[in-house]
């Protein structure tokens, strides 16, 4: 019986709460028109308006339909999607003082955990704090140039597992992006074969990824259901709610041990979370350090792996680019060594080629939603405060008025000739906007550009031939905050003799 008052009480509750947001929102829009959109039911809203995969594509036909700004409503939770980037800069950039916030995801923040890693802090005293930390680690080019041996270190042996197994690329590309961070953050070492640290973040990561989908918990919108049992029918999300955070709390709390009990010992490898314990901090800021350098893993490893994966399915799609870039590569570095970060300058294609890479599949086709903490007037519309607003990345990267051919690759188009002026470099949409543009971005460029340029001087990338014919690689993402390209089919050999010996002889020089 109880429970019957429980589930009664419940349904009691979000209707209450339902009427609340419609007479809440119906004066909120007295006060000026909100972007336009497609119509949506009383009450519910937009619900059944809301794609279930690949959201981008459906958001950029709503702003052929109704403008570069679009709203739609979720019980009365305002959503605004910018289709134009131009709205970007003007809102994020232009007036960062209100839009540097991010809405408070229910699911994934409060139930999950995700909350204390900066993506979804807050704007405030900690989000700040946080912020400096990633800034004096990484935050310009130079400073992550510090890290050049250890990028080039781990993509050489990146190479050599490739060499040994070539079916592992993706895998390998796994390994390899959290090898990098995990010593970065935690002085860590990941071991060969399975890691089983790298298998923690990469499950966690995965679900942040679902939990983050917008429109995916209807929790997210009546934040009350946070309260329904977990018994209770249709409340399956509650038990994926516990299992997450509890992932999550491990995947956060088993390096830091790590790094602790390594600084006891006297043993610890020089990382971010060392430094940062050396100076005995308060525990408020030791939490503070602790969330960083989990931050610095999550949001790090997941987006660099998608990243590289889109390298490789577009150089098996793309013969000729690669012909291209292996050209450059050969011409200024020769045969007898690899390329290094320090060559950069010297590669302009390879630089155009992975600009492209960011490009024609962006990691995070719809950014991160940014939050307005008061009421804005933009372009004529009322944003009210607190509406989650995502900046269509995606469309922004296949605006054909800013990229000719926007579902090509082609990576001349970075390349100024007489007569043509490079297109807009990619790097200033990808990372987001305003204070909230990832404080990751310049270690993610390097770790891009070492990567490609490496595979690319030591091996040929090609599709499948099977019994005489050509496999065609499925070009399909998957959906949520960061997409990832399926499993697809592709072909890897070493380019040469000499290529192949030039990966071992750098390995064994590296590692003595
Ligand atoms: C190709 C790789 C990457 C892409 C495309 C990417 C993209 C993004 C985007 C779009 C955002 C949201 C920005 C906004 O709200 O406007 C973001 C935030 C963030 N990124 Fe990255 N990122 C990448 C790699 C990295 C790396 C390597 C790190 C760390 C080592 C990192 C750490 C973060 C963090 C901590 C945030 C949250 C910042 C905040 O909310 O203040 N990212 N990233």
């Amino acid at each position: 019986m109880s429970r019957l008052f429980l589930v009664l009480d419940t349904g009691a509750a979000i209707l209450l709460v339902a009427l609340l947001f419609v007479v809440y929102r119906g004066r909120q829009s007295a006060r000026g028109p909100l972007p336009p959109g497609p119509r949506g039911w009383p009450l519910m809203g937009n619900v059944f308006d809301m794609p279930a995969t690949n959201e981008w594509n459906t958001f950029m036909s709503w702003g052929e339909k109704w403008g570069d700004i679009v709203s739609v409503t979720l019980f009365g939770q305002h959503i605004v999607i910018l289709n134009s980037i131009q709205h970007a800069y003007d809102m994020f950039e232009k007036k960062s003082n209100v839009y540097s916030d991010r809405p408070a995801i229910t699911m994934a923040g409060e139930m999950v955990g995700w909350d204390r890693t900066l993506v979804l802090l807050r704007y405030g005293t900690r989000f700040r704090e946080t912020r400096k930390l990633f800034s004096q680690l990484i935050g310009t080019r130079s400073q992550t140039e510090r890290f050049s041996l250890h990028l080039e270190h781990e993509v050489h042996r990146f190479l050599r597992c490739i060499l040994r197994e070539p079916t592992s690329v993706l895998k390998e590309i796994r390994k390899t992006t959290g090898a990098v961070i995990l010593k970065m953050a935690y002085g860590y070492e990941v071991q060969e074969g399975d890691d089983p640290l790298v298998d923690l973040v990469d499950r966690a990561v995965d679900e942040f990824s679902i939990s983050t989908r917008p429109g995916a918990f209807l929790v997210d919108t009546f934040p009350i259901l946070r309260h329904v049992p977990a018994w209770m029918p249709g409340a399956s999300w509650k038990k994926k709610a516990k299992v997450w955070a509890d992932d999550l709390e491990m995947t956060c709390n088993v390096p830091y041990a790590f790094t602790q009990q390594q600084m006891s010992a006297g043993t610890a490898i020089p990382s971010f979370t060392s430094t940062h314990l050396e100076s005995n901090p308060v525990p408020e800021k030791e939490i503070v350090i602790k969330n960083a350098a989990f931050s610095l893993y999550s949001a790090g490893a997941d987006t660099t792996v998608s990243a590289i994966s889109t390298f490789f399915l577009a150089m098996t799609c793309y013969p000729e680019a690669q012909r291209k870039a292996q050209a450059e590569i050969d011409a200024v570095i020769g045969n007898d060594r690899l390329p290094t970060l320090a060559d950069r300058d010297k590669l302009p294609f390879v630089t155009a080629l992975c600009c492209e890479v960011l490009r024609w599949q962006p990691v995070a086709p719809l950014g991160v939603p940014h939050c307005p903490v008061a009421d804005d007037f933009h372009a004529g519309f009322l944003i009210p405060k607190g509406t989650i607003v995502f900046p269509n990345i995606w469309k922004f990267l296949h605006d054909p008025d800013t990229y000719a051919n926007p579902f090509d690759f082609e990576p001349e188009r970075f390349i100024a000739s007489p007569g043509k002026t490079a297109e807009k470099d990619p790097r200033q949409i990808v990372f987001g906007f305003g204070r909230r543009i990832c404080p990751g971005m310049y270690l993610a460029d390097a770790s891009l550009f070492i990567s490609c340029a490496m595979s690319l001087a030591v091996f040929d990338i090609s599709k499948v031939v099977r019994d005489g014919k050509v496999i065609e690689p499925v070009i399909d993402y998957t959906s949520g905050t960061i997409s990832h390209p399926r499993p697809f089919e592709f072909s890897i050999k070493p380019r040469s003799a000499n290529a192949e010996a030039l990966i071992t002889a750098m390995h064994e020089t590296r590692e003595r």
